[in-house]
């Protein structure tokens, strides 16, 4: 058994809960958004993504979400389940909703930014109502991303999901997933960020996310990964993993001990994405049982195949291109 106890007779691996959107990514990379001329649609929103990762990984996994009553919408639960996705449980906006859309600007591989266009969005109208107890009690974890915290009634679907998640002993995964435009003040995304990470079993975030929620402790900043994670893993979690971009992640777990992962080579094209794929690789890792640094490996080599391709959700590799990336890196490691 690995370090989370997956109930292993449940037919669903995992449910993605959250954002289901539009990435428009620049076609004309390394200029800025004012000479962008064209770009691709791809299917996005971070919790989509991640859950992307995971059924191309071989998961099988559903989402809880909801969309718009328009052709967007309907793109998007066509791409779910053209991926394998389960979207039983994705509901329809009746009331005049709009889907999310990114446009992404590529100024360089180390410069990118999103443009987001969030005003009544479908994916932050799912409600309570729209849950359904009978689905979570069929999976075995569950993938919260906090930008569904920002707004009722997300924000409450948010915290119904994990009720219903800790009756039925699911393995709640929390991205902390800040997007400063989605909310009124860091400091009340923190403060709800805070309120669903002590519910949460994995809790995945960047330095800064997890800053926002030491701020909302009305802690001076520490910005001490070490304490960070002391601290989380008094609650209910069990596992704590801070990226570092560049510099990889670091994992903690309730034994004291710290996993540090490393990245692999990229030819960068865009710096977004880097993290869903991350989240997707190494949730399947740990839900297949493996060592917590085997799941950082997988989810780095992931995370550079992703930030070296166009899309964040269509370029998510399966398990073979993940291994065929660690092991070309690791025979040039021992050539070299
Ligand atoms: N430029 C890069 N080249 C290769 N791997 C990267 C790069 N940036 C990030 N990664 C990998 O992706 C993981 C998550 O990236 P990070 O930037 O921390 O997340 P986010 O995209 O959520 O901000 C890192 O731990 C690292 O393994
Ligand atoms: O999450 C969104 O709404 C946009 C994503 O689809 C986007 O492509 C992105 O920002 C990915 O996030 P990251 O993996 O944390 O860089």
């Amino acid at each position: 058994m690995g370090i989370l106890n997956f109930k292993q007779d449940r037919p669903l691996d995992l449910i993605g809960l959250g954002r289901l959107c539009i990435d428009l990514n620049a076609n004309e990379i390394h200029r800025p958004m004012e000479e962008t001329l064209t770009f691709t649609k791809y299917v996005g929103g971070s919790p989509a993504n991640i859950t992307v990762a995971a059924a191309r990984l071989g998961l099988s996994a559903g989402f809880i979400g909801k969309v718009s009553d328009d052709a967007f919408g309907r793109y998007i639960v066509q791409y779910l389940l053209q991926a394998g996705i389960d979207t039983g449980c994705v509901a329809v906006d009746r009331e005049g909703a709009v889907t999310g859309l990114a446009f992404t600007e590529i100024k360089s591989p180390t410069d990118c930014s999103i443009l987001m266009y969030r005003d009544n969005v479908a994916d932050l109208k799912l409600s309570p109502a729209d849950l359904d107890e009978g689905y979570m009690s069929k999976a075995k974890a569950l993938l919260i991303s906090g930008t569904a915290l920002a707004k009722s009634p997300s924000r409450e679907a948010v915290f119904m999901a994990l009720e219903y998640a800790s009756k039925h002993d699911v393995v709640t995964f929390f991205d902390i997933d800040y997007r400063p435009y989605t909310w009124t003040s860091a400091l009340e995304a923190g403060i709800y960020a805070k309120l669903a990470a002590e519910k949460c079993d994995c809790i995945i975030g960047g330095r800064e996310e997890f800053d926002l929620l030491e701020l909302a402790m009305g802690h001076p900043l520490k910005q001490d990964d070490d304490w960070t994670a002391g601290h989380w893993l008094k609650h209910k979690a069990q596992l704590i993993v801070v990226k570092r971009g560049g510099d990889g992640s670091k994992a903690y777990d309730r034994s004291g001990n710290i996993f540090r992962g490393s990245t692999f080579p990229a030819e960068v094209v865009k710096t977004f994405g880097a993290g869903d794929a991350f989240a997707g690789a190494f949730i399947y890792g740990i839900m297949q049982g493996w060592e917590i640094e085997k799941a950082q490996t997988f989810g780095a080599a992931s995370a550079s195949i992703v930030v070296s391709s166009h899309s964040c959700s269509d370029a998510m590799p399966t398990a073979d291109q993940i291994q065929e990336k660690i092991d070309r890196w690791t025979s040039n490691q021992l050539i070299g």
